[in-house]
């Protein structure tokens, strides 16, 4: 699928790591010389994110592609970004379905390579990725609906939390749920505070604590999830889902979503670099690198 966008980069902008690799990801080139440039973009479906328009439909279906399990690395979180940019720019899109292209795996949460046994300055630069991946999609003027179609955990399943919908496939098999406590490590305060403004204050208490993974049917019964079912009806189930929420009018819908939503992702704006800084101190502790390594070996192990 080719479409091609001119889009307006500052080039300092390049200069960044971030920046670099959401060009390298879309296949943006500056042209020699430099200085601030216009840009074409010519493919949407990158490497990591595949976008599917229906502008007759007004919807997009956005698919994770990071096989095997869709691992939120940094490449995966910037292109998924730059993705949901670019369908909020197009007058032509009011909602998309958030899915995976990889079987039986949603998302299996944030890349634990990306936390393991690399520096400082790499940990602040994921960390600043992953609050980006968050705010966007939770302050999204899109109606957004999660096709659940395998394992969720952890920050697979905060992705399903920014959602406005969740519809889940009935396989008993796939788990969503923030387990972060069972890896030694603790879900940041604004993953958190979506949980409980999802499910709750009392449930989200013990689901956090406990670490708890919930099967479909208990996912839906917690309110984790507002749909089950079978597996080859989740994405058409979103579909409609969308449809309904797209008969609202944009306006009313989007101001209320903004009312609901804000003062939760104002918390985390108004100490981003705070919350990096600790994740940096957290992450780096050796007891926490010890803990990470012996979960990615017993992940290893389990196939032996
Ligand atoms: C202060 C810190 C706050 C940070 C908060 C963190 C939130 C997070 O998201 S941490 C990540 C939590 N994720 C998990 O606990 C899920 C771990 N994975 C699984 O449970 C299973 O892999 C899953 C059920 C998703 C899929 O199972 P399988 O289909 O059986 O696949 P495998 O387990 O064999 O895995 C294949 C391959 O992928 C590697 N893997 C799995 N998950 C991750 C991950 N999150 N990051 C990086 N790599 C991952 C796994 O080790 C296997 O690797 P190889 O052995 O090299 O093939």
């Amino acid at each position: 699928m080719a479409l091609t966008a001119v889009i307006r980069v500052p080039s300092r902008a390049l200069l960044r790591p971030w920046a670099r690799l959401r060009d390298a990801a879309l296949g943006w080139i500056e042209p020699a010389g430099g200085g601030g440039v216009e840009v074409s973009a010519q493919r949407f479906a990158s490497q990591k994110v595949l976008v599917e328009p229906d502008p007759a439909a007004g919807v997009a279906v956005m698919k994770f592609k990071n096989p095997p399990v869709n691992s939120l690395s940094l490449e995966l979180l910037t292109e998924l970004v730059i993705s949901l940019e670019k369908l909020e720019n197009d007058k032509t899109v009011r909602g998309v379905v958030l899915t995976s292209d990889c079987p039986g795996i949603f998302s299996a949460g944030l890349d634990l390579t990306e936390m393991c046994g690399r520096n400082p300055a790499h940990y602040a630069e994921y960390w600043k990725a992953v609050q980006e991946m968050w705010l966007r999609l939770y302050l999204s003027n899109l109606v957004l609906v999660a096709a659940i179609n395998g394992a969720s955990p952890a920050g697979g399943c905060l992705i399903a939390l920014t959602c406005d919908y969740r519809v889940m496939a009935d396989n008993p098999k796939y788990c969503i749920g923030l387990n972060e406590t069972l890896l030694g490590i603790v879900a940041p305060f604004w993953f958190k505070d979506n949980l409980v403004n999802t499910i709750g204050h009392r449930a989200s208490e013990r689901a956090l604590q406990l670490g708890l993974l919930f099967p479909p049917t208990e996912a839906l019964q917690v309110g984790m999830v507002d749909k089950v079912v079978p597996k080859d009806q989740v994405q058409s189930t979103a579909l409609s889902v969308l449809a309904q929420w797209m008969a609202i009018p944009d306006h009313a819908r989007q101001l209320t979503k903004n009312m609901m939503r804000k003062p939760t992702a104002d918390r985390l704006l108004k100490q981003r670099d705070a919350d990096i800084q600790n994740f940096v101190s957290f992450i780096s502790r050796d007891s926490i690198q010890k803990s990470l390594q012996m979960y990615l070996e017993k992940l290893k192990q389990k196939k032996g």
